[in-house]
């Protein structure tokens, strides 16, 4: 799918055109982008988009209608829109892979080119990996809650915009969704999709038995029913029970029934006790209605018997504390042969400059231990002491028995990718594993466990004399 390069804010266009102008837009430039906090206030972060916006980046080009729309607006010289019209990117892109569990100040993606081109793909980039990683995460969540219970995503109807649907179908995948009611997510992606009917379908018909019975003729082997429509456990789940008996005499076994109002614990356990007695063991029980991971928890708490969770509003818009929208950022971190750094007054806030690479510890057993940054020419070995990138005097030691493993690779070089598109299968199982491999209080969701991202001794050292030779050049 191509993306319009006018999908951006002007300020890049402005910028761009002030670098031509000072004979900058070649300078050789390093931008990376991350996020500072978990969303949710999470103890972990699912990195999602990767592949979107390695195809925006492939096929950036200005038609010719795009230039005359930016020529129209009088703000730019002739020149500049020559210069569009051959701009391509044509840089470098080294990236975690889709799935990748991640945090706080990583840099996921890291843009090497021209000054011009690594600017200007700014805000494009953010929009497209910042959503996808939220909503990545926020399946990754409910998902976790679930457990064995499967999830349909079902946020086409509450999602922001189509494009914003189709966004999240993938991104929930990602982050653990079995399928999709997104049927356009399907064609496109690949990805199962999956329904029950409406409450329209019941009050279509002149009574809810009948309604139950024409929806079981034209779909005997996959039918689910939605039995709230007027009460779940004196109408719907017995008007099932009948429609389930009928198939079987058919040869056919009822799939199931939706559950969309009312206490989702309790009506879950009664129906799955009425099913169960009349013989139907395996009838399964879909719950929907605004449901989250705290009220899968609830759910769960209360003994709830639910085999698959149908989630929509609060997975598409990634509602919740802390969640919203993800606030990763893109930062430049080197410029011509110069690292660079952004600082404010406060060290925590302060970037990792210069070009990096990022390690995690993993435990003999498979399990994260923590992650570290290095200068991109250092090696750091297991043993060695590394620094908090908040605090530069509280130090930890690297475990001895830990191995480091690379999480980024080079995924595009002059602007075309290095490898085959990744399949989104391999994402969701990665997902789902190291998930696994996280300390156990990484998956809570109060004051989750922090997981460490450490600097190496290279790294704290370059910015912490960047720091000190920017306040001797603002000093009085
Ligand atoms: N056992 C439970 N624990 C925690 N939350 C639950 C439980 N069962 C249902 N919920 C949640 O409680 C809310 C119930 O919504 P609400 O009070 O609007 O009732 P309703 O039955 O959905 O009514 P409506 O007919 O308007 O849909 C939903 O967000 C649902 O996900
Ligand atoms: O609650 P969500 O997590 O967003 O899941 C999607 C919701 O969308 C549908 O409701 P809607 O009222 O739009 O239509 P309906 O008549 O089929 O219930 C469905 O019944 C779910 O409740
Ligand atoms: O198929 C369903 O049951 C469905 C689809 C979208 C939204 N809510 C429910």
């Amino acid at each position: 799918m191509r993306y319009s390069p006018l999908i951006t804010d002007l300020y890049e266009l402005t910028m761009l055109a002030g670098y031509l102008d000072e004979g900058m837009d070649d300078t050789p430039a390093v931008f990376d982008l991350f996020f500072r906090h978990n969303p949710f206030k999470g103890g972990y972060a699912v990195f999602a988009g990767l592949d979107t916006a390695l195809a925006y980046l492939e096929n950036l080009r200005f038609t010719e209608e795009e230039l005359a729309y930016l020529a129209s607006l009088g703000l730019f010289r002739p020149l500049f829109i020559d210069f569009l019209r051959e701009f391509r990117f044509r840089g470098t892109i080294t990236a975690m892979q889709e799935g990748t569990v991640v945090f706080g100040r990583e840099p996921l993606v890291t843009v090497e080119g021209t000054l011009a081109e690594a600017q200007f793909v700014e805000t494009a980039l953010l929009n497209i990996i910042n959503f996808q990683t939220l909503i990545a995460t926020k399946a990754a969540r409910v998902c976790q809650m679930a457990g064995k219970a499967s999830v349909i995503e079902f946020g086409l109807r509450r999602a922001h915009g189509p494009d914003g649907g189709l966004s999240v179908a993938r991104a929930a995948y990602i982050g653990g969704a079995r399928s999709t009611s997104n049927v356009e997510a399907g064609h496109r992606f690949g990805i199962p999709v999956k329904g029950t009917h409406a409450h329209s379908w019941i009050m279509a018909f002149p009574d809810e038995l009948t309604a139950f019975r024409k929806y079981a003729e034209v779909f005997p082997d996959s039918c689910i029913l939605l039995v709230d429509t007027y009460d779940t456990l004196k109408s719907g789940i017995p008007h099932a029970i009948t429609v389930a008996k009928e198939l079987r005499e058919r040869g056919h076994e009822l799939a199931g029934v939706r559950i969309d109002s009312g206490d989702l614990a309790y009506l879950s356990r009664e129906s799955r006790r009425m099913f169960d007695e009349a013989g139907f063991p395996r009838a399964r029980i879909v719950a929907s209605n605004e449901i989250d991971e705290y009220v899968i928890e609830s759910i769960l708490a209360e003994g709830g018997k639910v085999d698959i969770y149908g989630v929509g509003t609060r997975l598409a818009t990634g509602m919740g504390e802390g969640g919203g929208a993800l606030g990763g950022v893109y930062k430049l971190v080197r410029i011509g042969d110069r690292p660079k750094l952004k600082v404010t007054s406060d060290v925590a806030k302060a970037t990792l400059p210069d070009r990096k690479r990022l390690f995690r510890a993993v435990a003999p057993d498979g399990a994260f231990l923590m992650d570290v940054m290095t200068l991109q020419d250092e090696t750091v070995q297991p043993g060695e002491l590394v620094y908090n990138p908040a605090n530069p005097l509280e130090r930890k030691q690297i475990p001895a028995d830990a191995r480091l493993v690379e999480l980024r690779q080079v995924v595009m070089t002059e602007g075309k990718r290095t490898g085959a598109t990744p399949n989104l299968d391999a994402m969701a199982d990665r997902c789902a594993d190291q998930r696994g491999r996280l300390p156990q209080g990484c998956l809570r969701h109060v004051n989750p466990h922090i997981y460490k991202v450490s600097i190496s001794r290279g790294l704290n050292d370059l910015r912490n004399r960047l720091m000190d030779e920017v306040e001797q050049g603002y000093k009085p």
